[in-house]
């Protein structure tokens, strides 16, 4: 037979546009809203339910194991978690692990991986979805109560966290995770192109945080929507919440081995991660101290590694409120003091330095001095409080050295507060300070704790002044420009384009929700993947493009070679 004919049919074809095919999706998922916040107002139902909850933990010492590949572990070698406003109160003992049972858990990772990677992507949804109902359902008062026993929540941040975030964090993800499943729209005749998402290949590492149980809960179990199997190492200092948690993710159905639950020493657990050449992924929140010794370990390790491990790290901020002389002054006041001192300054995201102009600072200063001394400081058990406690001792110290510092420092003024009281928790008054000098250490460092420094510079100088935001701290989490002039808010945004993941106009640095502001920064304060968004998801799949002929080649040459 000629090839001539078959040549110019497959000019032709060349010649002839592409067939395309609309693909649409094999599910659909229910559409997420945020979970509504509660009020806790006096007499209301939730404040009573919560206030069970609290009962019930009275008197109550949990015991808690590592569960590894579904098997509850306790090794012995106790811990004890305390509640930080009341630190003679024990109120869990949990297992650590040692580096046999780390590895014995990568292997049950590996193992459980296996089924749970070819099990459909709606099957795997169904827990998810199924996990937010428990949390919004049948265990929010457990989750709020543990939450706010153990890390020193007031009800509120309890509910914001705990389990509204949770909640937004698992539903938000079920979407997000059909989203990024596109499929190629392009097909050459007979050829069928798809994109296959792969789990990683191996295990991820999930490493969280002390200040939100949301955040604990999302790192470990997040990366098992896309098929991965985790090592879920809580901190020490939120066991309670996130054992709470693991236990939900449990009877929604997450089968044995999918979540590993780890609780250990963190260089320990750090070192035997990162030797495993099955290590697939890291994810971290965290200090930035803390994830930079992570990627330096991975790095040093990178020729024995299977693959290259996929490192998220979402770390520290020194952020800012800027306030224009054009800004709305009850506005800076209210939200200046909740971003500084909600939850004692212990969210990433909390204000730590802010820029007064002259004409404003005396009046946004008596506003919040007056404020600041009123608000009540104490076990958040008592609901009249506002704040309770820091997280533990070691914060403790830190927070105190740097009063310690400014108490005594020339370029410093003690405006509000500057005591701190251990006798029976780690209590710490909110405290402000002014600056005479914008890059005074107080104005750089992040200091975890309700510590507000504020530099008031020449209203003539506010356009400078923004480079001065720009380059005085290594991080670059969250901040805020108050400002009612449309220019100024325009030149803010280019010179602080790099200053901050997540930009306030008009709005305090907190505060972040799920599906609204996806949450994150560069610089020193992290990957910026953003957790809640389709961007943290993707980090946890490995595509694979598959092309399909659907009509067997016919022949070897081209048309463009002479026969
Ligand atoms: N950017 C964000 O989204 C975000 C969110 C929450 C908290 N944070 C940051 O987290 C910090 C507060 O949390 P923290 O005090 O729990 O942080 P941390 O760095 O002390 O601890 C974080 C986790 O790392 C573990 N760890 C410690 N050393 C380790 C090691 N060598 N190897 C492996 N794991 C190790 C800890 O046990 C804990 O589980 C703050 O800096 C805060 O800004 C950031
Ligand atoms: N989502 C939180 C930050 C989490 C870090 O601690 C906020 O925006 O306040």
């Amino acid at each position: 037979m000629s090839v001539l004919p078959s040549r110019v049919a497959a000019l032709l074809r060349c010649l002839r546009p592409v067939h395309r095919f609309y693909s649409s999706p094999v599910v659909q998922v229910p559409p997420p809203v945020n979970e509504p916040t509660l009020s806790f107002a006096p007499g209301s139902e939730e404040r009573a339910c919560v206030e069970k909850a609290l009962g019930d933990l009275h008197g109550h010492v949990e015991e808690i194991p590592c569960v590894v590949g579904g098997r509850e572990i306790f090794t012995g070698n106790l811990q004890k978690q305390v509640s930080p406003y009341d630190h003679q109160r024990v109120i869990a003992h949990y297992h650590y692990a040692d580096k046999d049972l780390i590895n014995e858990a990568i292997g049950c990772a590996l193992e459980a991986k296996r089924q749970w990677e070819d099990t459909p992507y709606e099957h795997r949804a169904a827990v998810f979805l199924r996990m937010a109902d428990l949390i919004s359902t049948k265990y929010r008062y457990q989750v709020i109560a543990t939450t706010m026993l153990g890390q020193g929540k007031t009800v509120l941040q309890a509910e914001i966290d705990s389990t509204c975030e949770t909640i937004d964090f698992f539903r938000f993800a079920v979407k997000q995770g059909l989203d990024l499943q596109g499929q190629p729209s392009v097909h050459s005749p007979r050829i069928w192109n798809r994109l296959e998402y792969r789990a990683l290949e191996g295990f991820i590492a999930s490493i969280s945080p002390f200040n939100f149980t949301a955040i604990g809960a999302n790192l470990g179990a997040t990366p098992t929507l896309m098929g991965n199997a985790t090592l879920w190492k809580p901190s020490d200092t939120a066991m309670l919440s996130n054992w709470t948690m693991f236990k939900i993710l449990r009877e929604a159905g997450l089968p044995p081995g999918v979540v590993n639950f780890v609780p250990a020493p963190g260089p320990l657990f750090g070192d035997t991660v990162t030797d495993s050449p099955d290590l697939a992924g890291v994810s971290f929140t965290g200090s930035s101290t803390t994830f930079k010794h992570l990627w330096k370990l991975t790095g040093k390790k990178l020729d024995t590694y299977k693959t290259f491990p996929r490192i998220v790290g979402e770390c520290g901020g020194k952020n800012y409120h800027f306030v224009h002389p054009s800004a709305d002054v009850d506005n800076v006041v209210f939200c200046s003091v909740r971003g500084a001192f909600e939850y004692c300054g212990q969210k990433c995201s909390a204000t730590s330095r802010m820029y007064v102009p002259e004409s404003l600072w005396t009046e946004i200063r008596d506003k919040m001095v007056a404020i600041t001394k009123e608000i009540r400081v104490g076990s958040p058990e008592d609901f009249r409080n506002f704040i309770a406690a820091v997280i533990d001792a070691k914060s403790f110290q830190k927070i105190s050295g740097y009063l310690d510092y400014a108490n005594s420092s020339d370029e410093l003024t003690l405006l509000a507060g500057g005591s701190a009281d251990d006798s029976v928790g780690y209590f710490v008054q909110p405290t402000i300070y002014q600056t005479t000098n914008p890059r005074n250490k107080l104005m750089q460092e992040e200091i975890f704790g309700p510590v507000l420094t504020v530099y008031v510079y020449p209203d003539s100088e506010a356009e400078e002044m923004l480079e001065v935001v720009n380059s005085t701290s290594v991080y670059g989490l969250t901040g805020a420009v108050f400002s009612n002039d449309r220019y100024f808010i325009l030149k803010a945004m280019s010179v602080l384009r790099h200053s901050a993941g997540n930009f306030y106009i008009n709005d305090k640095s907190t505060g972040s929700v799920v599906g609204q502001q996806p949450f994150g920064g560069s610089r020193g304060s992290g990957t910026n993947d953003k957790a809640g968004a389709v961007s943290y998801l993707q980090k946890w799949v490995s595509p694979m493009s598959v092309k399909e002929a659907t009509a067997p080649c016919t022949e070897w040459s081209y048309p463009s070679v002479d026969q």
